[in-house]
């Protein structure tokens, strides 16, 4: 990933303290939004998915969409760029309806980046990528050297700099996602939306196209909405958060707003999955047979009680005079006392079957 503060186009980072609020962003005003049934002898009645939205993406924030499937994701963001006409309400960008607005001054103020297969015939990424300049160029269609430099900053802040010059129809998933958000970022929008952009990617690609979109916000002012079912980094990574829960209801706020109300635990909480508000992240929820005593060094312990909550055992901290029932060391021995003899080995594996025999 590229140095943000030396793209080209835009320029004037400045740190939070310095930055005034950004004016702008995106609003919904009571937006409804779902599929107008196909009528049949004239009947046919809209299908809302998500009803009566006020909802604000700020400039300078990456807002994060959550939501369980079908829970109208896709639906909203659709929407949100204008692919699909809302059933009542309306969608402003920088105060102003999309509908107001021609198609090429839209193109330049707001990028889309969905799920769907995208037909690259024989162009290459780095031609891929220059099509999101387009709206940007004159009646000629001609980049200028200043379009190729853009060109070339997306692809390499995106990690597909050495892409460039492969044919795109070939790509993997995940090079594709990459090329095609820097096909978004060449278009120089005020706001970005992304469905689920992470999809297809490793977790480091991850971590770093997340960081990525949040500090091209802050550093550009960029409005930036992603859905996303990479729930633990969003939460950790995100300004704010839009989820929807079970009711089709869409919370907002700070992911620790959320955290802390008991939406993301509503939302996403599961017969064998449980969201832990202290740590931010989702553990199996699997109920304890017993508790043992295991005596661990620190760095070693949570991964024996992860191991061992698998086999549905808590565990306690071995007192002073305790045995312990399951033991681990510096150097990575684990030992085991079970009922028919004690267990010696250094691997997890050995030491839950064993358990597993207990
Ligand atoms: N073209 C369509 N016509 C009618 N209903 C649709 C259409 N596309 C999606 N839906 C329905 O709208 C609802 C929301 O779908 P949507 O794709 O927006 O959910 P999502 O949150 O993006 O889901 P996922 O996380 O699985 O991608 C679902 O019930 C879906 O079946």
């Amino acid at each position: 990933m590229t140095d943000l503060t030396t793209a080209p186009g835009r320029s004037g980072t400045t740190t939070a303290a310095q930055t005034p609020p950004e004016p702008g962003g995106l609003t919904t005003d009571g937006l409804t939004v779902g599929y107008r049934a196909r009528a049949v002898w004239g009947r046919g009645r809209p299908r809302a998915v998500l009803e009566d939205l006020d909802l604000r993406a700020g400039a300078g924030e990456l807002t994060v969409l959550l939501g369980p499937n079908g829970a109208g994701k896709s639906t909203l963001l659709r929407t949100l760029c204008g692919l699909l006409p809302p059933l009542f309400g309306g969608v402003r960008v920088g105060g102003r309806h999309i509908t107001e607005e021609p198609p090429a001054a839209l193109a330049r103020r707001l990028a889309v980046v969905l799920t769907d297969r995208v037909d690259a015939g024989l162009l290459s990424a780095r031609e891929l990528v220059a099509l999101g300049r387009h709206p940007h160029t004159g009646f000629t269609g001609r980049l200028t050297p200043g379009d190729h430099e853009i060109v070339q900053w997306a692809l390499a802040a995106v990690g597909a700099g050495h892409l460039a010059e492969r044919p795109a129809a070939e790509l993997s998933d995940g090079e594709r996602q990459r090329v095609l958000t820097a096909r978004a970022l060449a278009q120089e929008p005020d706001v970005v939306l992304l469905d689920e952009p992470t999809a297809f990617l490793d977790v480091p690609s991850r971590v770093s196209l997340t960081v990525l979109l949040r500090d091209l916000a802050r550093d550009r002012g960029l409005t930036v909405v992603v859905s996303t079912h990479d729930l633990e980094l969003a939460l950790r990574v995100a300004d704010a958060v839009w989820l929807v829960d079970r009711s089709s209801h869409v919370h907002t706020g700070a992911p620790e707003d959320l955290i802390a109300s008991g939406a993301v635990a509503a939302a996403f909480d599961a017969d064998h999955l449980a969201f832990d508000a202290v740590s931010g992240s989702f553990g199996l929820r699997r109920p304890a047979r017993t508790t043992v005593a295991v005596d661990a060094p620190a760095d070693l312990l949570p991964l024996l009680e992860r191991a061992l909550a698998r086999e549905g055992l808590a565990v306690r901290r071995a007192g002073p005079g305790d045995d312990p029932q399951v033991a681990a060391d510096a150097d990575g021995n684990l030992t085991l006392h079970g009922a028919d003899g004690v267990v010696r080995t250094h691997s997890f594996h050995e030491l839950t079957r064993a358990v597993r025999t207990w």
